[in-house]
């Protein structure tokens, strides 16, 4: 394997128009220039208002990331907390608390919180529409192949092809708090996987780019997209996005003040306050969930340690560098030709990302200190699947 390298004259011949940011207002522009879906009404109004209490509630005890940078330690701009869905598995409520803790950077945590009332309500909607979208899509070899529906759930004949067995929650509270470009890690994910994002509360810009593949880069530019996010949005990054693109939520200058259309549930009100639960305060928070899939092929226990001893984290390899011998223009047949997605019209990238490494994440938690490891993945070797096409076995 050998690793796509530009020379430093080469380097200088970056295109120089910088593309001027997109809004996408509508999800029709969404469809048409990225790997994502929005629908602007998921939940039914009184239940997405019920979340947004509950969960705004629930925030008083979210916590920032912290973890270290090179040299110094940084803390998220805005507060954040794991949640698991009890099942009926014990085996696999054990795998989903040790996978959990990496939500947090390698932090050891207490065991994260159950799914609560709320959040399974809306669960049963989000994964109806997700479901939905995904059927309509191209699929990528390396998607989840197997079926995580038991029998009675895949009574009505249809093969239920995402579960959401966690949901990561942030809470960023005023116009300031943030979250900065990255895209997910997929070490519990698998590659291609997709995210589920709800938003309640006070609309914020939901920021994407593009990572341009290494050689794209001397001949076009990233383009940035905004996507506003109202109360009750959903936002479903599909298989691709997190290999080709990064997302962020900016700071903003000003947001408009959230007014919850129904009050606090009585529970959450405090007991002088319940009287005059007609009306509920305006608020300055974001609510976010984004519901995942961990997959059982990706389980923590099959995740590859470091030489800290540390469990690795799975990055895709967005900008292409990694090429085998025989892929020097990445134009043949298999996972890396042009491809149009059928169902939604968005164009692919040119070389679909097919490479992915382990890499030693130990430092983040370790004074900046990790032992360098990684390694490529190779899903035959390490035993992964089913998926949804045919995997070659990795050369490295
Ligand atoms: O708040 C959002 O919309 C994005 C959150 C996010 O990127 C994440 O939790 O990984
Ligand atoms: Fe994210």
């Amino acid at each position: 394997m050998t690793l796509l390298q530009h020379s430093p004259s080469k380097r200088a011949k970056k295109p120089t128009t910088r593309l001027s940011p997109l809004i996408l207002g509508t999800p029709a522009l969404v469809v048409q220039h990225t790997p994502c879906t929005l629908d602007l009404s998921i939940l039914p109004p009184e239940l997405a208002c019920r979340l947004f209490h509950t969960m705004l509630h629930e925030s008083r005890d979210w916590q920032r990331n912290k973890w270290w940078l090179f040299d110094r330690v940084v803390e998220s701009p805005h507060r954040t907390s794991f949640y698991t869905r009890r099942s009926s598995n014990q085996a696999e409520d054990e795998n989903m608390q040790q996978a959990a803790q990496y939500w947090y950077n390698g932090r050891r945590t207490e065991p994260p919180a159950a799914f609560l009332p709320a959040m399974e309500e809306a669960c049963m909607h989000i994964e109806r529409v997700v479901n939905r979208e995904m059927r309509k899509r191209k699929r990528f070899p390396l998607e989840w192949g197997g079926e995580p529906g038991t029998q009675e759930e895949t009574g009505s004949g249809e093969k239920i092809l995402w579960r959401a067995n966690v949901a990561a929650a942030n809470c960023y509270e005023g116009a300031k708090e943030s979250v900065g470009f990255h895209s997910d890690q997929l070490t519990y994910l698998g590659p291609y996987a997709t995210i589920a994002s709800l938003s309640l509360g006070t609309s914020r810009t939901f920021r994407l780019r593009e990572v341009v593949p290494t050689d794209e880069r001397e001949t076009r530019s990233a383009r940035t997209y905004d996507i506003p996010l109202p109360h009750n949005s959903l936002i479903i990054m599909h298989a691709s996005t997190q290999e080709t693109f990064k997302h962020s939520v900016p700071p903003q200058s000003v947001i408009d003040l959230f007014h919850p259309p129904f009050p606090p549930p009585p529970d959450l009100s405090a007991p002088d306050e319940r009287e005059q639960r007609s009306t509920a305060s305006p608020s300055n928070c974001r609510i976010n969930m984004t519901f995942r899939f961990y997959r059982p092929d990706f389980r923590a226990q099959t995740t590859p340690r470091c030489n800290c001893g540390a469990p690795c984290i799975l990055r895709p390899d967005m900008k292409n560098r990694y090429r085998e011998p025989s892929q020097t223009s990445g134009h043949g047949e298999g996972s890396n030709h042009v491809t149009l997605d059928q169902g939604t019209g968005h164009t692919l990238r040119k070389n679909m990302v097919d490479k992915y490494w382990w890499t030693c994440y130990a430092g983040a938690q370790n004074d900046g200190k990790g032992c360098g490891f990684w390694k490529v993945m190779d899903v035959v070797a390490e035993g992964r699947g089913p998926f949804v096409g045919s995997v070659p076995r990795s050369s490295s």
